[in-house]
């Protein structure tokens, strides 16, 4: 329980309606989880305005609404707050709600098109071999310490995100390591949360659908470089052409990373095989269960990042060996006729070529390479054909289905895939608009020796068709078809 007055503290308030000196016991962005005693803050969103619900959190026992335009009845017993911005307005007071737990741990935040994801799982598993206490906020799991707590979306919104961050703390976790996705930094989910570091780690073609356009994307992204403190360290992989935008106004101290390029933390592929990477990172040479050169940059972002966290060079090289890739990110399967089959979590145009060359780098002869790939639904559009010509100009044979069709015909996406096939390249598509029977089939067309590559959505266990949600596993459905083909 917290007195108003002292949840509002550092609000942009514009006018206040009714008493401060009330009790409030939670705060809900949401009219469905309101209680009784509650804040509920009236956000706009892209769908509906919060304002709307008004009238049901009161009817719900809400206490106190925060929001910019006060409705046209005031209720007695009701305070309303009317605020500059909602969505800020909730960092700041989801932030005294929880009494500021990002203030209390080492919080690193990783920004970037791919290898958010790679990047932080990395860094979480490799401070828990160092015997700490570490939190994770990601797109396949949250984790307080050894607790798992489901992830909804890559960046949580802030409340849910000062919720997490406090659990932490109060769990006697040091560190935290989190995806910061541009939605999130677009809506304000980090706003008023203190980062000690964060990485920038590439930007390619996503979310036109949401942001509008590139610039606009990589002005949200740079936005939480922005916001930093002066006493955080922004870490930017100086390879990427745009690196230098993310930091030109930070306040943070930059750092750079790299692969090609002269950096302070560089790092030279010596070898890429499917047992993994053999590198030199910061002129040590190391050895990784991780596959593809853009893992490289993951695993320079975790030196790198535990480095400037100030762990030993030695024993964060040594711990790096023993790591994993997260679920779902180049996860493999050798079948018992020689087929390799690969699950991957490419659902970008960036991810995909690199997922294609990095196999096509690492076979061994000339295997052939079947892809199975599709792209979301209610998502960028335009990034359709550019996976379909990437996926047909680097594989042997391709069939196009379904990924997350949400409320999108599947059948459209796939014809908006074929747009990119180039004529010399249609012999080898196939349409197929189910994604259990395009893996059935792409397993069919596989003989010893062939690579299998299942795209777009990796750790996923579920397919969304419409708005629901029902059971899917690619690395499952892969593997037991190849078995029950005898193959
Ligand atoms: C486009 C987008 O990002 N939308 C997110 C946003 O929703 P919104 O603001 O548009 O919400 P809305 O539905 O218009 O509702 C407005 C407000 O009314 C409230 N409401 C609504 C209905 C009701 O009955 N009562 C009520 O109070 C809502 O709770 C909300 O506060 O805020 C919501 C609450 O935080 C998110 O759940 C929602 O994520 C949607 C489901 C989503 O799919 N988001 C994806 C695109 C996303 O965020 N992806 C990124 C990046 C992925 C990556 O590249 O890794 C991520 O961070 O996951
Ligand atoms: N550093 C990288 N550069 C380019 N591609 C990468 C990199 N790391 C991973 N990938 C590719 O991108 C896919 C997604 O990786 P990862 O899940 O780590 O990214 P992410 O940024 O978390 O994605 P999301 O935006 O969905 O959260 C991987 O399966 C791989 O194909
Ligand atoms: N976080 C990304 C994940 C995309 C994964 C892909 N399987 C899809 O559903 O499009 C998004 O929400 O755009
Ligand atoms: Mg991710």
């Amino acid at each position: 329980m917290k007195l108003l007055k002292d949840i509002i503290y550092g609000v942009r308030i514009e006018e206040v309606v009714g008493s401060t000196n009330i009790a409030i016991e939670y705060v809900a962005y949401d009219s469905r989880k309101v209680g009784k005693f509650t804040m509920f803050v009236a956000l706009k969103g892209t769908q509906v305005d919060g304002h709307e619900f008004i009238d049901k959190a009161i009817a719900l026992g809400a206490v106190s609404i925060v929001c910019e335009e006060l409705p046209a009845e005031i209720k007695e017993g009701v305070t309303y707050v009317k605020a500059v911005n909602s969505s800020t307005a909730l960092g700041i007071i989801a932030a005294n709600f929880h009494d500021h737990p990002s203030e209390g741990i080492k919080l690193i935040g990783v920004t970037g098109t791919n290898g958010k994801t790679t990047s932080v799982t990395l860094l979480y598993d490799l401070f828990r071999l160092f015997g700490e206490k570490v939190g994770l906020i990601s797109t396949v799991v949250n984790k307080i310490h050894n607790e798992e707590v489901e992830s909804t979306h890559t960046t949580p919104n802030v409340l849910d995100l000062n919720e997490l961050l406090s659990r932490m703390v109060e769990r006697g976790c040091k560190y935290c390591f989190m995806e910061v996705s541009s939605h999130a930094v677009h809506q304000h989910r980090v706003h008023g949360v203190k980062f000690s570091g964060a990485v920038f780690t590439n930007i390619s073609r996503d979310h036109l659908d949401y942001h509008g356009t590139f610039d606009a994307y990589i002005a949200a992204k740079k936005g939480f470089f922005d916001m930093l403190p002066a006493d955080a360290f922004a870490l930017v992989n100086a390879d990427q052409t745009h690196a230098e935008t993310m930091v030109q106004d930070t306040k943070a101290k930059v750092h750079t990373y790299s692969v090609t390029s002269p950096s302070e933390f560089k790092t030279k592929v010596i070898e890429n095989s499917f047992q993994g990477l053999h590198l030199m990172i910061d002129n040590m040479d190391t050895h990784m269960k991780l596959i593809g050169d853009f893992n490289a940059y993951n695993a320079t972002v975790a030196y790198a990042v535990a480095v400037l966290l100030k762990k030993d060079k030695l024993e964060v090289l040594a711990a790096l060996t023993r790591l994993e890739p997260p679920a779902g990110r180049f996860q493999q399967y050798a079948s018992e006729t020689g087929i390799t089959a690969i699950v991957d979590y490419a659902h970008t145009p960036d991810a995909l070529e690199n997922v294609l060359k990095t196999i096509k780098n690492i076979r061994k002869g000339n295997e052939m390479v079947i892809t199975v790939v599709g792209c979301g639904g209610d998502r960028d559009k335009g990034k359709r054909p550019v996976m379909a010509e990437i996926a047909t100009r680097l594989s042997d044979q391709v069939v196009l289905t379904s990924d997350n069709p949400r409320t999108e015909d599947p059948d459209l996406i796939i014809e908006d895939m074929k747009e990119g096939v180039a004529a010399e390249n249609t012999p080898k598509v196939l349409a197929i608009t189910s994604r259990r029977e395009a893996i059935n089939t792409a397993c069919a067309l596989a003989h010893g020796g062939d690579i299998l590559l299942i795209a777009g959505k990796g750790h996923e266990d579920y397919q969304i068709l419409g708005t629901e949600k029902v059971h899917f596993d690619d690395y499952e459905i892969v593997t037991e078809t190849l078995k029950k083909l005898n193959k």
